[in-house]
């Protein structure tokens, strides 16, 4: 198969001033299917995100023993009644949560489920799943290799109880453990020892999505979860906006000195796109509550920016291309995990700003940009949805950039680049 030719980026010389509803989340719909899949009835989803990460999710519930009917804008998820004993395979693709959740899941079945993914999956950090597995007494074969693929071999039950975790290099590590818990045996008495632990956001949002169903989590202590043993109930939701992919529409409003409205942006949220409401700040635009809406306005300058992106990490490459585009050099710390992602981000970012003209330099934990004219070239994506939305980002004020594979944003946006060619031009 050829590989499609490089996308030539919109660029303007006005302002955007547009409204978008962005498709779900990608990090509630996984969780949420999950859960369904283990609950103790069927649940319905209104408005799941349909994209590559949810359908691997998807395929992956299905091979355990779930059903899913499709109508519109609803799933119904009937669970899996986990007397599957014949082998199977999961396509994790490149998706975090289908890699680090599911063989967990798999642990509570009675057959072996192997694991594997696209190329570039098979180098991102897997040991601690793999580790804590074992500890958990589940056998895993991996053939020492640490990563993808690996088979886990469920035995129909997981004892649990105490277990020590290092998610320094990923929170889902931790997500993955708490998802599962309640159905081990005897719960889950889960402590993360290791330095940092990233992306909290996303582990306050795993504690809230289990208590929403009933189940007893205690979070008195620090880096300490106690899942209390029993039944997930069942039920039915709506998931919210993805407010992580509404950030390029944000950098289109910051970077051209305009405006957007994003619908329907929830009250209260554990997504860490939430941070938008503060970041947007720092680059010295405003943010206004209409009604449901929250409307995003960039401010006579573009400020550079000094951030801490350790809790909201999937942020940092739209917020590295409004960077470069600023009127300040900036400062982004505390994202050295990012180095585990869909792509080495860090790399990748310094690589493909550098290659336009612009001056990035890679730091231990984070990224120092200093903006510089930029010109027109192939901004390479490496697979990474987020890399293509910095690249697009950046095109609006570089004439004559080209995305490679910017179809890549298929993996949390269905349709991205005909809604950005629509929006901008
Ligand atoms: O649990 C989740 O849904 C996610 C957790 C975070 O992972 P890391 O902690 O590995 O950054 C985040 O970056 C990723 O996009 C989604
Ligand atoms: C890190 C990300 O994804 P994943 O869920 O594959 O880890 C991301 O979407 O920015």
């Amino acid at each position: 198969m050829t590989a499609p030719l490089p996308w030539l980026a919109p660029y303007r010389d006005t302002p955007f001033d547009g409204e978008v509803l962005v498709p779900g989340s990608k990090s509630l719909t996984n969780r949420v299917l999950i859960l369904a899949a283990l609950a103790d009835g069927p649940s319905v989803l209104t408005r799941p995100l349909g994209s590559r990460d949810t359908t691997l999710m998807l395929g992956a519930l299905t091979t355990l023993g779930a059903t899913i009917e499709r109508d519109g804008i609803t799933w119904t998820i009937t669970p899996s009644a986990w007397d599957r004993t014949d082998p199977s395979a999961i396509d994790c693709g490149l998706a975090g949560t289908v890699m680090r959740f599911v063989p967990v899941i798999a642990a509570l079945g009675s057959a072996p489920v192997t694991f594997d993914g696209d190329e570039h999956a098979r180098v991102r950090p897997m040991a601690t799943t793999i580790a804590t597995l074992r500890d958990l007494g589940v056998q895993v074969d991996d053939e020492g290799r640490g990563a993808l693929p690996f088979t886990v071999h469920g035995t129909g039950y997981v004892t649990g109880g105490a277990l020590e975790v290092d998610a320094s290099s990923s929170s889902q590590f931790v997500s993955a453990l708490l998802l599962a818990g309640a159905r081990f045996d005897k719960g889950l008495e889960l402590r993360h020892t290791g330095a940092s632990l990233p992306s909290m956001p996303h582990i306050d949002m795993t504690v809230a999505e289990l208590r929403r169903r009933g189940v007893r989590v205690d979070t008195d202590e620090p880096n300490r979860w106690h899942v209390h043993p029993g039944p997930i109930s069942a039920l039915d939701v709506e998931i919210e906006p993805d407010l992580s992919n509404a950030g390029v529409f944000i950098g289109a409003a910051l970077v051209t000195g305009g405006r957007v409205r994003i619908r329907n942006w929830p009250a209260d949220t554990d997504q860490a796109g939430d941070a938008w409401r503060t970041i947007v700040p720092a680059f010295g635009g405003t943010v206004e509550q209409d009604g449901a809406d929250l409307v995003f306005s960039a401010g006579p300058v573009l400020n550079g920016v000094e951030l801490d992106l350790h809790d909201v990490g999937e942020l940092t490459p739209v917020i590295a291309a409004i960077a470069a585009l600023a009127e300040q050099p900036s400062t982004l710390v505390g994202v050295a995990h990012l180095r585990g992602h869909e792509t080495d981000r860090l790399k990748a970012l310094v690589t493909e700003i550098n290659r336009l003209g612009g001056d990035a330099e890679e730091l231990d934990d984070g990224l120092l940009i200093r903006p510089r004219p930029l010109h027109g070239e192939t901004f390479r994506t490496y697979d990474d949805h987020r890399m293509a939305h910095a690249g697009v980002v950046l095109g609006l004020r570089t004439p004559d950039l080209f995305v490679e594979n910017v179809v890549t944003t298929i993996k949390t946006y269905p349709n991205f680049a005909p809604v950005w060619e629509r929006l901008m031009t």
